[in-house]
């Protein structure tokens, strides 16, 4: 009789696209396409355990580069294979840019870890080997079978500005796919977004991507969506775009209208972000959320002891599922709140998210997820469902999904088709405004 966990036979890595509206955000517009890498591995026992991450060449060059750590490996031993990826990994310590919203590789990779690929991959295996969901090997183990979510909602360009092929859903059967793909830059565009989704998902909370107009204009959507939704809980995410003094003035109004603030203000004059952070709290009482300022565990430790953040969003492609898992225990036995970010992603994220969150002891926040954006564009044939404001987390083992390989092997078709593979929001943003460049510290339309 053979002994011990199933062995790894096999990884590949599959770099994948899929297609994006013009979503505003401080780093400038959403191009056509997004990108993301997929890591498949199988086992001797028959299994296949899938994982996604962030795209581009970088990651997916840094993934083919694990192969050999992994393949020949008993699945069993999946925190030793991570534990010699990260020891043999070259990431220097260098200024990861903290605080700053960046989209540029050379910053993202210290926060994007691609091994955590890898770790969903193998849990995955793990689960199908134990005939257990992931979220059964994940800190205390579920905590619950469905994940409150929330609308993310986005200002959204005119993408016949921009001579770019972004995709036309005017004539699909579907409201909120219809919606979705057109201009959204006013209040009363915002709220039909928010009640498209509601009527489609049963959202009850909201996210604006903020960063894009003038503080006072994003506030009045803010004020809108609050009118239209009493009960909900509404926040605003400008990625650090205000100074402390204009975070100060436009959000002391908003006290009892505003949840949480997340990511108001950042470094400046010398002071770290969560420093500034910790001031903005002293000055306004409203919790706030991090996807910036706490990114990993040194960050934390700084944040914790400054009391900047009461919410930290821990998104798993950052601090791996163990990680994110082994935030949100400590969040909970410190009073604080787990959280998770996302960026656009498909369905297999969406499953992974849903492993993690519900492995969360405590009181999470209502997660983020881009996926409402892409639904439609599924790799998975039993994609998890978004019902009534909660996602619902798989049943089955380990990932608890299926891949469905003719889509896999379309959008890498599609992948293959592109020129360049890194995210670049500036490139679209030029259509909308000549020769523009990114500053940390201006909403993407204001260049006066
Ligand atoms: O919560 C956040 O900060 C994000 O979701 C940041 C991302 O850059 C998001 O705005 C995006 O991907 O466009
Ligand atoms: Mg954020």
């Amino acid at each position: 009789m053979e002994r011990g966990t199933p062995i790894v036979t096999e990884m590949q890595v599959i770099p994948v696209a899929g297609y994006d509206s013009m979503l505003m955000t401080l780093s400038g517009a959403h191009a056509p396409f997004f990108t993301r890498n997929l890591v498949i591995i199988t086992d001797s026992a028959g299994h296949t355990g899938i994982g996604e991450i962030h795209g581009g060449d970088y990651t997916c060059l840094a993934l083919r580069s694990c192969i050999p750590l992994v393949v020949g490996q008993p699945i069993g031993t999946y925190r030793a294979i991570l534990d010699r990826i990260r020891k043999a990994s070259k990431r220097a310590r260098e200024d990861d840019g903290e605080g700053i919203q960046s989209l540029d590789i050379s910053k993202l990779k210290f926060v994007v870890k691609a091994e955590w690929a890898i770790e969903c991959a193998l849990l995955d295996l793990m689960g199908q080997y134990l005939d257990l969901p992931m979220c059964e090997l994940l800190g205390n183990g579920k905590q619950r079978d469905k994940i409150e979510t929330l609308g993310y909602l986005f200002y959204v360009s005119d993408k016949e500005k921009a001579d770019l092929p972004y995709l036309d859903e005017s004539f699909s059967s579907d409201e909120w796919f219809r919606l979705r793909r057109q201009e959204m830059m006013t209040p009363e565009q915002i709220v039909q977004q928010a009640c498209v989704l509601q009527e489609k998902y049963g959202f009850r909370n909201f996210k604006l991507k903020g960063g894009v107009l003038r503080g006072d204009q994003e506030m009045e959507a803010v004020r809108a969506l609050k009118k239209q939704f009493p009960e909900g809980r509404i926040n605003i995410d400008p990625n650090g775009a205000w100074s402390l003094l204009e975070a100060i003035e436009l959000c002391r109004p908003m006290e009892g209208i505003l949840s949480y603030i997340e990511d108001p203000c950042g470094p400046e004059e010398g002071f770290s972000s969560r420093e500034i952070m910790a001031e903005f709290k002293n000055a306004v009482h409203l919790p706030t959320a991090t996807n910036m300022i706490a990114t990993n565990w040194r960050q934390f430790y700084h944040a914790a002891a400054l009391k900047s953040v009461d919410i930290v969003l821990a998104d798993p492609h950052f601090w791996g599922m163990e990680g994110s898992v082994r935030m949100g225990q400590v969040l909970q036995d410190w009073g604080l709140t787990w959280g998770s970010h996302s960026n656009n992603h498909f369905d297999i994220t969406l499953a992974t998210f849903a492993q993690v969150a519900a492995a969360v002891p405590g009181q999470p926040t209502a997660l983020d997820t881009h996926w409402i954006w892409q639904d439609g564009q599924n790799l998975l044939l039993d994609t998890p469902k978004i019902r009534d404001g909660y996602l619902e987390v798989p049943q089955g083992p380990g990932l608890g999904v299926t891949l469905n390989m003719d889509r896999v092997i379309e959008a890498n078709q599609l992948y293959n088709q592109m020129q360049s593979h890194d995210r670049d929001d500036a490139a679209s943003m030029q259509y909308l405004i000549p020769g523009w460049k990114y500053d940390s510290k201006k909403p993407c339309l204001v260049r006066e």
